[in-house]
């Protein structure tokens, strides 16, 4: 591991103004002092309920907007500071986006090969037997085979295929960081882990480092050495994947653990296996909001906002 993590986000705050038409407007804190890193070839797990923030994080790594306060550093430069064309495109292409619909990032009306070979010409200046190389070199990256695959429409394949075309794709353009948000979840339960296990080889043998952005934290050990967990827009627990889902130190932790089906999870629960957490839900997230105090240590890089001891203060 190098020492500059590829991606920081250090300190990162976004607030949305929204005016109504009507009424008086309001403030919206989607991401609250935010900091995360991840270092090349390794990937980080944010996990989270419906409205936590978790998208907020990869939109503001992706540029699609400017932090209120702090900043996002990817290779130790601030993104903020990318200017020009040149060094956008650049961006743009080292990171990509893959989204929870894998359809609609696809144009239904090109075929596979379309989407392929457009970002291999574009910005590889590819063409001849040198292109045809490198569409077979990226669907052998994702394990498709390029004569069922490419000259097919994208309504033509399933669910989980067209998920490996989006990351196929982003490996034609270039991709060293991937923002996967939700990458899985409109995928077939039985096809989800193959998926999973697809971008996990992507980081091993190809050095891809992934934002893996889920609200099923029993996915995030698949392929996330690391795993934060958000609530109300920050992070109330974060460190090794293994450590916060085997022993979780935060009650929202513990609820997101006890709504686990899998049996594959090494969740060493309390008796009631985080039952009295999410009966007390309400209690949780009112832990979860309060304003970040110092976080604590609890095992070497598992930090943790708010103990389970803070809940009746809450
Ligand atoms: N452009 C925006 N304008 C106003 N509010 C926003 C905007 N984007 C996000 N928010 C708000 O910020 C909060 C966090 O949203 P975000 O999309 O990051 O959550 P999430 O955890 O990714 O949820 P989901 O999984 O449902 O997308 C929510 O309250 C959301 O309504």
């Amino acid at each position: 591991m190098t020492d500059t993590p590829l991606l920081e986000i250090d300190n990162a705050s976004k607030v949305f103004h929204l005016k109504p038409m009507f009424g008086a407007g309001k403030e919206v804190v989607a991401m609250r002092n935010v900091s995360l890193s991840i270092h090349k070839g390794r990937a980080l797990a944010v996990v989270g309920e419906s409205g936590s923030g978790k998208s907020t994080i990869g939109r503001a790594v992706t540029r699609l907007f400017e932090l209120s306060e702090g900043e996002v550093r990817f290779k130790g430069r601030n993104i903020a500071d990318i200017k020009g064309r040149a060094e956008e495109l650049a961006y743009s292409q080292a990171v990509q986006m893959v989204f929870q619909d894998p359809f609609a990032a696809l144009n239904p009306a090109h075929t596979i090969r379309h989407h392929l070979e457009r970002p291999l010409k574009l910005h590889k200046k590819l063409s001849g037997s040198g292109l045809a190389d490198a569409v077979g070199g990226v669907l052998a990256d994702v394990e498709l085979d390029p004569s069922v695959t490419l000259e097919k429409y994208p309504h033509e394949l399933s669910g989980g295929q067209r998920q490996r075309v989006n990351l196929a794709r982003a490996l034609a353009v270039g991709a060293e960081l991937i923002v996967a948000d939700e990458p899985t979840s409109m995928l077939d339960v039985s096809i989800r882990k193959s998926v999973l296990g697809l971008m996990q080889r992507m980081k091993a043998e190809r050095g891809i480092t992934f934002l893996y952005i889920t609200h099923d934290i029993a996915t995030a050990h698949y392929l996330a050495e690391d795993t934060a967990v958000m609530f109300g827009g920050q992070v109330v627990e974060w460190g090794p994947s293994e450590s916060v889902i085997s022993n979780p130190q935060h009650a929202y932790t513990k609820v997101l653990l006890s709504a686990v089906p899998d049996p594959n999870v090494r969740f060493v629960a309390d008796a009631d296996g985080g039952k009295a957490f999410a009966e007390n839900i309400e209690k949780v997230r009112a832990l979860a909001r309060r304003a970040a105090g110092l976080p604590v240590e609890v095992e070497p890089g598992h930090f943790v906002r708010h103990r389970f001891e803070d809940m009746d203060a809450a």
